[in-house]
């Protein structure tokens, strides 16, 4: 993309709350939220962190040749020749300038935001999916990869700072992309990483237990989340799902046309599934037949909605169900590889109670005989750590066995980790229940030990291709693992 150079006064037109000292002629060649990452002439903004305050570092900013703090505080000194624009909230004024600094990419494209605890990626990635079917160039912002049709660009966030966010709409838009389709974390609107875009409509999947180490509370969880349907527009299309029983509250004060899918009750879209198989799921979608490739109830919604936002969006109803019942999975989400002797492998990306017990569940329904269920689950370091037992519980509830292991310690001891998760398992339990710290042994024992026609979940880690510990990123992926265990004591096919 060409280097940009933009005068601070075409940055701050239109955002209320803002006062600046010093020259609005001042131009800005990058924006920067990270000190160490300055150079002459950025914009450095000072967020306030969950670790540290970027406040602290606007005098190494300046420094480094910053030409223009933008803050919540002022420094005790102004030095001349920076301008300094104070806001209320650095973050939120960033997500205005971001999109400026841009040339407000969102409007020129359709964009599209999936929120919910679980089934973002896999809703983003099937519009993504289905709009390229459909004949359209596409842009994804995922937490298992950006793309630009088929350009892969590495995700670092499911869902990028505003700097980060911003420069990618506006190289998808630049790339000739129609739509593009990303995930909204609560982390992203709490933190003001969306505000200041332009959506063509959001869909809300569902929310359940996560994240509460970030928001204390459910409530301001439930907050975060209706905050991104607040800030839609009038002219954007919210849809939510109205069986989960947060999806009206998700709606109270939209200014969006407010449409609702449901597999239970009536919907704008109705979904019924009429079977669900290892091979495929056999829906009726607004009284429509349907197979799909991808299975599980939880995928029957994930479908639901992504018809639902493609009508939404004006696009033909029959087109829409021939496209959809082509798609796959994204990697990592209910990804089955099977042993010779017809072990079943499942590596899910499954890491919330709900998600773990939706899978499990589905599990079940698929099983037809006596075959064992082994389930291997672990929970990630310095996350929120009341899911832990409850995880655990789920896993030992709707399995055969279960092997409780590691899933990203980060900075904390495995050990207390699954110590905490022990404390879930109900006592008649404890016999089919084992831990099994490395989490390669801990794959490689499910596989020594399983049967013929045996299910082996491996939960937590999905798509990932690495084990973080103590801030390094190992090589770990699940699935080579489990293909090699199979090769080392049964041989596995596809
Ligand atoms: C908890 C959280 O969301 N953290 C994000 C946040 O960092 P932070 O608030 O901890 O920042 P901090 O370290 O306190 O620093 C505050 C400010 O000082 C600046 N600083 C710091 C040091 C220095 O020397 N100079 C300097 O300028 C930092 O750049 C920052 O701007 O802002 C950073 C910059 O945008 C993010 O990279 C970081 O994501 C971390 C890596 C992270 O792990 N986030 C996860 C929890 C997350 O965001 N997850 C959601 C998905 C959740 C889900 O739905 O499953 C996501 O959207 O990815
Ligand atoms: N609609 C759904 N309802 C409940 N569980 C789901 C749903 N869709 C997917 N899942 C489960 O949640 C897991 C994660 O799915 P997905 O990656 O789509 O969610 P996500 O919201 O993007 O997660 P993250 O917050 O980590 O970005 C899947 O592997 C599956 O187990
Ligand atoms: N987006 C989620 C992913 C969790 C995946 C799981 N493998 C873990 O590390 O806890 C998070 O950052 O909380
Ligand atoms: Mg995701």
């Amino acid at each position: 993309m060409e280097s940009i150079q933009k005068p601070i006064h075409s940055l701050i037109s239109g955002i209320a709350g803002v006062t600046v000292h010093g020259s609005e002629n001042v131009v800005v060649n990058k924006i920067i939220i990270d000190s160490r990452r300055v150079l002459p002439g950025s914009l450095f903004v000072a967020l306030r962190g969950t670790q540290t305050d970027g406040h602290q570092y606007v005098e190494t900013a300046s420094d480094l040749g910053a030409a223009a703090i933008l803050c919540e505080k002022l420094p005790a000194q102004l030095r001349a020749g920076i301008t300094y624009i104070q806001a209320q909230d650095s973050a939120s004024a960033m997500g205005f300038i971001a999109a400026s600094f841009y040339d407000q990419p969102s409007k020129k494209v359709t964009l599209v935001g999936v929120t919910g605890t679980n089934g973002k990626t896999s809703v983003a990635t099937f519009l993504f999916q289905l709009f390229r079917a459909l004949g359209y160039r596409c842009g994804l912002l995922s937490t298992v990869q950006n793309q630009i049709e088929d350009e892969v660009i590495p995700s670092t966030h499911t869902t990028p700072d505003a700097v980060a966010l911003n420069e990618l709409l506006a190289l998808m838009h630049e790339k000739g992309c129609s739509h593009v389709f990303m995930e909204v974390s609560s982390h992203a609107v709490s933190q003001h990483r969306i505000t200041g875009l332009h959506f063509a409509g959001g869909i809300f999947t569902n929310i359940t237990h996560d994240h509460l180490d970030f928001h204390k509370t459910f409530d301001n969880y439930i907050t975060a989340k209706k905050g991104f349907f607040d800030q839609l527009p009038k002219t954007a299309f919210a849809l939510v799902n109205i069986d989960d029983r947060r999806g009206s509250v998700m709606v109270q004060n939209t200014k969006a046309r407010i449409e609702t899918y449901s597999l239970q009750t009536l919907a704008t879209y109705n979904g019924k599934i009429l079977s669900d198989t290892l091979t495929g799921m056999h829906m009726e979608i607004n009284n429509q037949e349907v197979w799909f490739r991808v299975i599980g109830r939880f995928n029957g919604y994930n479908l639901l909605s992504v018809y639902g936002a493609a009508i939404a969006l004006g696009e033909s109803p029959e087109e829409v169900l021939t496209a959809l019942s082509n798609l796959n999975s994204p990697p990592g989400r209910f990804e089955q590889i099977h042993s010779v002797d017809n072990i079943v492998g499942i590596v899910d990306y499954a890491h919330t109670p709900d998600a773990l017990e939706n899978v499990l569940q589905t599990i079940a329904h698929l099983r037809h005989g006596n075959e064992q269920v082994i389930t291997i689950v672990g929970c990630g370091g310095n996350r929120d750590a009341a899911k832990r037992p409850k995880m655990a519980e789920i896993a030992c509830n709707l399995s055969t066995r279960v092997i409780l292991t590691s899933d990203n310690p980060r900075y904390e001891e495995p050990q207390d980790i699954l110590d905490q998760m022990m404390k879930g398992v109900p006592p008649l339990k404890f016999k089919n229940t084992i831990v099994v710290p490395d989490r390669h042994e801990a794959i490689f024992k499910a596989v020594a030990e399983a049967n013929p026609e045996d299910i082996i979940l491996i939960a937590g880690k999905g798509h990932e291709t690495y084990q973080e510990i103590r801030g390094v990123k190992h090589n770990f992926d699940d699935r080579q693992v489990l293909r090699e265990a199979f090769s080392s004591f049964h041989s596995h096919k596809e």
